[in-house]
């Protein structure tokens, strides 16, 4: 069961290596470090506490472990600047991988400080929950989150290495596990009606952990993720922005709550695709049939599926919007739907009716 994806982006090419069990050859996937000094590793807590020893045993040199607080409240400005010295202090070299082991949170992070630190490490990512094994430990995009917005102070760099090992998904928690499969759902959504079938009808097995669902829908995610990134690695030509899709509300969702465990980017990205499909069907683009498979399928794997009840005010999220990356030219760019595999860029779409929309809807 192992499966070899290649992000082809020229001379910043790489490797997504998925297999059950390979974290035990991480030693032979991961070069040492070239300047002989001790290995830097980061991670959070909760991925330090069930696996860090399993790393250090794989890896086979002297560890020097970097461990954040676990979830979101870590992609800060004060983690940055400390992990940043950190790197700078240990002496690592350019050359030098920094292993980035845990979830989105620590892969933006040390993805960010690696591309800042020097002016650009190396770094090598190690995903340890289900949406980091789908989605964000490929395609370069680092980030922490600022006061104005979710991940508005970041940079592209790409990891050197992606090890995927679907065997430590076995101690994620379940919400966790349902956060990470939204994105999963996403790429049926955005671009892939057989393998939105195919989660329709396999979801239960793979949020139970039956391996070969979680690798089919691993690998899967992770092609149709380097195909997009290799044709479009900085978001210029609209392609990259469908892994977008339910975003834009995504995050608008995700800062009024707090960056908090409220809500979870991934349960943020359900209701925001929900949103996205009713936004398209309710403008006619795509039929109401459509929209409500979408949300069927969502709400049946345990994601939230509507905004009401957070106390979110039209105002505060419009606001948020505004600040969206894909603004230019004052217009906030909408990824809709003209069916479930079909999503498309809409630059066309006013603000004031996407205020119009969600005010009944919250
Ligand atoms: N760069 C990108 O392209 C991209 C893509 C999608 C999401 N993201 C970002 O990723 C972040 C969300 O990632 P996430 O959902 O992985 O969150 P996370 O990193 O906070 O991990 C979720 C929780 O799972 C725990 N955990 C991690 N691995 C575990 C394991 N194997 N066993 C037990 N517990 C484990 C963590 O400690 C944490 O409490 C958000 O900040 C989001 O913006 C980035
Ligand atoms: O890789 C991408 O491109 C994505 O949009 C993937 C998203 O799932 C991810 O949440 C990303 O961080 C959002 O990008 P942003 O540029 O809107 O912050
Ligand atoms: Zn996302």
């Amino acid at each position: 069961m192992k499966e070899v994806v290649r992000v082809e982006l020229g001379a910043r090419a790489y490797d997504i290596v998925i297999a059950p069990g390979i974290l035990a050859d991480a030693g032979r996937e991961i070069g040492r470090p070239k300047s002989g000094r001790p290995q830097l590793v980061v991670t959070d807590e909760t991925v330090a506490a069930a696996h860090l020893e399993r790393l250090a045993s794989a890896l086979d040199r002297p560890l020097d472990p970097v461990i954040f607080p676990a979830g979101e409240a870590t992609k800060t400005w004060r983690s940055l600047e400390s992990l940043v010295e950190r790197i700078l202090s240990a002496g690592v070299e350019r050359g030098d991988a920094v292993i980035a082991f845990g979830g989105g949170v620590i892969g933006d992070l040390t993805g960010f400080a690696a591309a800042v630190a020097r002016r650009g490490c190396e770094f090598v990512q190690i995903p340890t929950t289900l949406l980091a094994q789908v989605d964000s430990s490929v395609g370069g995009k680092t980030a922490i989150n600022a006061a104005a917005g979710k991940n508005l102070v970041g940079a592209f760099h790409q990891p050197s290495r992606v090890l995927i090992d679907p065997e430590l998904l076995d101690t994620l928690g379940p919400r966790d596990m349902r956060a990470g499969y939204a994105e999963v759902v996403k790429y049926g959504l955005l671009g892939d009606a057989a393998f939105f079938a195919w989660c329709e009808a396999n979801a239960a097995a793979l949020l139970a952990g039956d391996r070969a669902a979680q690798v089919h829908a691993i690998a899967h995610s992770c092609r149709m993720k380097a195909a997009i990134v290799a044709e479009d690695e900085r978001e210029t030509s609209g392609r990259r922005a469908l892994l977008n899709l339910g975003h834009t509300f995504g995050h608008a969702f995700e800062a009024e709550t707090g960056f908090s465990d409220r809500l979870l980017h991934g349960e943020a990205v359900a209701m925001g695709m929900v949103m996205a499909f009713a936004f398209s069907a309710e403008r006619g683009i795509c039929s109401a049939q459509d929209a409500a498979r979408a949300q069927a399928h969502l709400a049946a794997s345990g994601l939230p599926v509507s905004p009401a009840g957070f106390g979110f005010t039209v105002e505060a999220l419009v606001h948020h919007m505004q600040q969206d990356k894909k603004a230019a030219g004052g217009t906030t760019p909408f990824v809709l739907a003209r069916s479930i595999g079909d999503a498309y860029l809409d630059k066309t779409i006013a603000l004031a009716d996407v205020e119009a929309f969600l005010a009944p809807r919250l």
